[in-house]
């Protein structure tokens, strides 16, 4: 009897159908199969991970009823939170969001719903208040009556950040650090439209130096060039936040006065006319001399204003300052 038992136990341990104990079991090589399986996705993690860390880039999956929300590692690091103490939700995002963008995120967020993609570039600020810019990408995939949105979220800080470089230098004047021509000519036509829509009055002032030939002869080219540059800081530090000061070439400069009427306008004229009568400019040498300045002043009226229109009349009111004696400031005749 004994026998037979120990033959049993023999015939099931050569067969290995039941112990775990050899490690050529097939209930261990099942464990080592599944460990290393394992370890293969923990390191496949690591490598996402880090994929996603030099491409700043971070997926994301929302519930958008049930407000919850699944960020990968990456996003963590991009919103600078720890991924130990905070829990993502849809809350807890909007929460980031920067206050000016949190609208236009709502708005793709909805809008995926009947496009079935949100795509938006925001603003988020972090906990230690830095603040950097992000592109959201993802897909809507309803899932009963769960709404789901399944995307990406790319840090584009840098890239903002060249990009914003980039515009302001497409829209400066090299030599004043005021706007240039082709800024002034873009704001001047959308503020045309405005007043076709609205009938916003809007202003504009031309001016240029008086015997400007005479300062750089007088005084040195580079003194002539100072002297632009004092002019640029005077009205970056005298005009008010919205109204555009540019530098159009050489000494000639222009106004662009949004809701301003033209005795508003003309007012704005005589400060810088005055402004720039006070001012020492110096000469190469180190002397000081004065300067002045005559200033054309028009705004757009009537159903068929055009911009070649008000800069004409801007530009005859100029010549006619500077024919008249210089060092003043004409304009329009009230409803000319
Ligand atoms: N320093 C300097 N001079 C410039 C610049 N652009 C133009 N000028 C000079 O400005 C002078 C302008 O001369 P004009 O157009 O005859 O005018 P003006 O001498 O100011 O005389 P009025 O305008 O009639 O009072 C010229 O001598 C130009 O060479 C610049 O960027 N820097």
């Amino acid at each position: 009897m004994k026998d037979s038992h120990n033959n049993i136990d023999n015939q099931r341990q050569s067969s290995g159908a039941h112990s775990c104990d050899s490690p050529d079991s097939p209930c261990q090589r099942g464990r080592r199969e599944l460990e290393e399986a394992r370890e293969e996705i923990a390191r496949l993690n690591r490598t996402l991970h880090r994929i996603q860390c030099i491409a700043r880039l971070g997926y994301w999956k929302a519930s958008l009823k049930a407000n919850e929300l699944f960020w990968s590692e990456a996003i963590y690091d991009i919103f600078g939170v720890d991924p130990s103490t905070f829990t993502p939700s849809i809350r807890a995002f909007k929460a980031m969001v920067h206050p000016e963008d949190l609208e236009s995120v709502e708005a793709s967020m909805w809008r995926a719903q009947e496009t079935g993609s949100h795509d938006v570039e925001h603003r988020i600020v972090r906990p230690d208040g830095e603040v950097r810019w992000v592109h959201e990408l993802a897909d809507y995939m309803p899932e009963g009556d769960e709404q789901i949105l399944i995307g990406t979220v790319r840090d584009i800080t840098e890239q903002k950040r060249l990009e914003l470089r980039l515009r302001q230098l497409s829209r400066t004047d090299e030599l004043t650090a005021l706007f240039n021509r082709r800024y002034f000519m873009q704001r001047l036509v959308q503020e045309l439209a405005r007043y076709r829509r609205y009938g916003r009055s809007t202003a504009v002032v031309l001016f240029d130096f008086d015997h400007f030939k005479r300062i750089n002869d007088t005084h040195g080219h580079s003194a002539g060039d100072q002297a632009l540059v004092s002019v640029g800081k005077l009205l970056r530090s005298k005009l008010r936040t919205n109204d555009i000061p540019a530098r159009l070439g050489g000494e000639e400069f222009a106004l662009l006065l949004p809701e301003t009427s033209l005795e508003e306008a003309v007012g704005v004229a005589e400060k810088v006319r005055q402004l720039v009568e006070q001012q020492e400019f110096m000469s190469e040498e180190g002397h000081r001399f004065g300067a002045s300045i005559t200033c054309g002043v028009s705004a757009f009226q009537g159903t068929e204003e055009t911009v070649e229109a008000i800069l004409h009349r801007a530009d005859q009111n100029l010549y006619e300052g500077k024919r008249a004696g210089r060092n003043r400031v004409v304009a329009d005749e009230p409803d000319s």
